[in-house]
């Protein structure tokens, strides 16, 4: 039997950071939303009791390391299953992006191979598990608009926020979440206003979403990576409405509410920057509940 999921990727309208923890996670509080910018994830039943990825991409990791991998030998060892799967990426969400992309496969691999395997496992099981891969796979799990803290694993839902286009825009470098997180000097931030953002998000305002919207790891990767400040620059004066990177980097993303002026957006970051989309948000519509 073959099972297709989509693992749509995430960014974050606010992103804080409280402070380190002991074990060496960092304590935080941001407002996430997936987009429609989506890996599509085949799941096949295979003979050999083993798990087996198959990507062309070639940043993607075919082993232990991939996380949809783990995903599948969490699933095999917790509950006893000895049954192999081959797990086919067809990759696009940029890698190493800030958008998640590795963590909406494990995400995706969680909800697939419950229904191939006929675990029977919730959606707040799946995002229990999730957690156990890494610190974004709880909010990939349910997809949707929340609010994470903890380390990024205790989910609370929000309302989608007011319909308008994101436009990404990818320079060519990768950013090692580890290292902006090892980086950050806490004693030095603003911290964004969640209270603020979710509020906006209630009231449905999308220029309050706008007006509060931050993320206390932009400045770092910023200072390593003065491309990120050129594309963010250059995004505000084709004038997107809001200007962040999402998570630890390097993907900017702009919001815009009116039509007219996407393309002009779109048009201009294309000149310089080969990996841009324009794409929805996906609010709650998708939020997967099963
Ligand atoms: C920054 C964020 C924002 O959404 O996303 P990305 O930029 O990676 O997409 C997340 O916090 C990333 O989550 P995720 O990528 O799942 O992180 P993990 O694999 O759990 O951790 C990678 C490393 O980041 C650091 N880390 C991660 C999460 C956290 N709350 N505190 C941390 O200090 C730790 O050093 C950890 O070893
Ligand atoms: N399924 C996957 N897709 C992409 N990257 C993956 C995957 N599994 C593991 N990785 C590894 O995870 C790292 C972070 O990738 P990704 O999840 O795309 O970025 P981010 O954490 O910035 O959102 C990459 O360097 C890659 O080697």
């Amino acid at each position: 039997m073959k099972i297709l999921v989509k693992a749509p990727a995430k960014i974050n309208l606010s992103l804080d950071v409280l402070h380190k923890r002991n074990d060496g996670y960092h304590e935080v509080e941001m407002v996430m939303t997936t987009i429609d910018l989506a890996d599509h994830i085949e799941l096949s039943d295979i003979r050999d009791n083993e798990i087996q990825i198959v990507s062309q991409n070639r940043f993607v990791p075919d082993d232990g390391r991939n996380l949809a991998y783990q995903a599948a030998q969490l699933l095999k060892d917790r509950y006893h299953i000895q049954k192999g799967v081959s797990i086919a990426i067809d990759k696009v969400i940029p890698v190493a992006a800030g958008l998640a992309g590795g963590s909406s496969d494990a995400a995706a691999t969680l909800r697939g191979l419950n229904q191939l395997w006929g675990l029977g496992l919730s959606v707040d099981e799946l995002a229990d598990l999730g957690a156990e891969i890494g610190s974004d796979v709880s909010f990939c799990v349910y997809g949707g608009t929340a609010i994470a803290r903890g380390r990024g694993e205790k989910i609370t839902h929000l309302q989608a926020p007011p319909n308008c286009w994101v436009i990404l825009a990818k320079p060519s470098i990768g950013v090692s979440t580890a290292e902006v997180y090892r980086n950050l000097d806490l004693n030095h931030v603003d911290h964004p206003d969640i209270q603020a953002m979710i509020a906006a998000i209630e009231r449905q305002n999308f220029q309050q979403i706008c007006n509060v919207a931050g993320n206390v790891l932009e400045n770092v990767t910023l200072k390593s990576y003065p491309q990120v400040k050129h594309i963010k620059d250059q995004m505000k004066r084709f004038g997107a409405d809001l200007v962040l990177m999402s998570g630890s980097g390097p993907t900017v993303f702009g919001l815009v509410q009116h039509d007219s002026r996407l393309q002009r957006i779109y048009n201009g970051l294309r000149g310089f920057c080969d990996q841009v989309f324009a794409v929805r948000m996906l609010g709650e519509r998708e939020r997967f509940l099963y």
